[in-house]
C-alpha cells in the first residue's frame, strides 16, 4: 500500500511553544482551547461529542486512526471539535466494518488536524501551565501572522456555546414510551438519549433557550438537563429555566453541563479548572452507597465544593477520588440530582449507568404518589 504524502502543519500554543508536524484531515487554520483526552479508545465518539465544541483535542493514546471511522459511533451529526493533535496517525485502518479512514472523515467534515507531534510533551505543558488556547495551521508558515490569528481565538472563560450546538427545533423520540421526559438540549450526546429511551422513556428534546412554560406544556413526568460545551456561568437563560423547573417539584436529572447549571440554579458557583478531566478512568466515590465507580469524564469547569458543603439547598453525593472535586449533588427535599461525570459512558466503563435507573425510579415514585 502506498502511503499518502503529507504536507507540513504547525501548532502554536498560547505559551509561545511552536511545533512542526504533518497535516491530517482538512487543510486550513483552526484555533480553540487545547485539552487532552486520556482515553485509549472511542476517538470518534469523543470528536462528535458536542461538549468539545470550540476545543482542540490532544489524544494521549499514541496510535489514532487505526480502526477507521464508521457512521454509527457518533454522539452527534458530525465532529464538533475545532482541531485534532495526535502522535502517530495510522494510515492503515483495520476493522471489518470500518467505512473510511479517519483522515477522510475529518477532511469531509472540515476538521483541521496535525500528526507526528510529541503529545506527551504537549500534555505536560497543559498540565503544568493550565488550560490555554492554541491554533493549528497547514497554510500559515509565518509565526507572527499565526500569533495574530491565535490572539483572535476567544477565551473559554465566560463563553456561551450551547446555542451553537443545540437542536433548532424540538423533536420526539420513542413516542408512546412509558415515562415522558423533557430534555433541555444544551449540547446533548446521542447515547444519553438512548440510555433513556432504552429504559422506556418518551423524550421530547428542546432547544437550549426554550422557556420553562414551553417545557411544561409538554406535560413531562421528569426533566433532563444535558451535557454541553462552554462556561455554565455564561448561561443565565438555562439557570433561570432550571430554577423554575425546581419549583414544580418533578424529578430532574443533570449530566455534566446540566449538573453545573443545577448547582448555579441553587446559588452555588462554578469555576474554571486549572486543566480539565477528560478520559475514561476517573475514579468517583458515591458517598451515599460508599461504592466507588470508574467513570468517563469530560469537563473543564467544576462546581465549588466548599459552597456545596455550606449550602442549605444542596448535598454532596459523589466525589472525584483523584482530586476531591465535586462529582455529584442532589437538591435537599426535591427529586433533583446531577453528576459531573458521564454515566452513558460512550466511550467508557458502564459503572455509573445505575444513575439512569435512579432517575426512572424517581419518576415512577412520583407517578405513583
Ligand atoms: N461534558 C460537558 O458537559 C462539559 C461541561 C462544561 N462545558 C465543562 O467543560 O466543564
Amino acid at each position: 500500500m502506498k502511503l499518502k504524502q503529507r504536507d507540513k502543519a504547525f501548532l502554536l500554543l498560547a505559551d509561545g511553544s511552536y511545533f512542526e508536524g504533518t497535516s491530517i484531515g482538512s487543510k486550513g487554520t483552526s484555533g480553540g482551547e487545547i485539552c487532552f483526552n486520556t482515553g485509549m479508545t472511542g476517538y470518534q465518539e469523543v470528536y462528535t461529542d458536542p461538549s468539545y465544541f470550540g476545543q482542540i483535542i490532544v489524544n494521549t493514546n499514541s496510535h489514532i486512526g487505526n480502526y477507521g471511522s464508521v457512521d454509527f459511533e457518533i454522539e452527534s451529526d458530525r465532529p464538533k471539535i475545532n482541531g485534532l493533535v495526535v502522535n502517530e496517525y495510522s494510515e492503515i485502518h483495520s476493522r471489518h466494518d470500518g467505512e473510511s479512514t479517519l483522515d477522510e472523515y475529518l477532511e469531509k467534515n472540515g476538521i483541521v488536524g496535525i500528526a507526528d507531534l510529541d503529545t506527551r510533551k504537549i500534555v505536560k505543558q497543559i498540565r503544568s501551565q493550565g488550560a490555554m488556547n492554541a491554533i493549528i495551521t497547514s497554510e500559515i508558515d509565518d509565526l507572527a501572522k499565526l500569533r495574530e490569528e491565535l490572539g483572535k481565538v476567544p477565551s473559554m472563560d465566560h463563553l456561551e456555546l450551547s446555542s451553537k450546538v443545540t437542536t433548532k427545533e424540538p423533536y420526539l423520540l420513542n413516542e408512546g414510551g412509558e415515562y415522558k421526559v423533557a430534555v433541555l438540549d444544551i449540547g446533548c450526546k446521542k447515547s444519553i438519549l438512548t440510555n433513556m429511551t432504552n429504559r422506556g422513556c418518551e423524550l421530547k428534546v428542546f432547544p437550549a433557550e426554550t422557556s420553562f412554560a414551553d417545557l411544561k406544556a409538554y406535560n413531562p413526568d421528569g426533566y433532563f438537563i444535558s451535557n454541553g460545551p462552554g462556561d455554565p456561568a455564561a448561561m443565565p437563560y438555562a439557570i433561570e429555566t432550571v430554577k423554575q423547573i425546581m419549583d414544580e417539584d418533578k424529578p430532574m436529572f443533570g449530566i455534566c453541563l446540566g449538573h453545573q447549571i443545577i448547582a448555579l440554579a441553587n446559588g452555588v458557583s462554578t469555576y474554571k479548572m486549572h486543566h480539565g478531566h477528560r478520559g475514561l478512568n476517573h475514579p468517583v466515590k458515591n458517598l451515599v452507597t460508599g461504592r466507588s465507580e470508574v467513570t468517563s469524564q469530560n469537563h473543564g469547569f467544576a462546581v465549588d465544593k466548599k459552597e456545596v458543603e455550606a449550602s442549605d439547598k444542596l448535598e454532596l453525593t459523589h466525589i472525584n477520588l483523584n482530586d476531591n472535586t465535586v462529582a455529584g449533588i442532589r437538591v435537599k427535599g426535591k427529586p433533583v440530582f446531577s453528576v459531573q461525570h458521564h454515566p452513558e459512558a460512550s466511550p467508557g466503563p458502564h459503572d455509573s449507568r445505575y444513575l439512569f435507573d435512579d432517575f426512572i425510579q424517581l419518576i415512577k415514585k412520583q407517578k405513583e404518589s
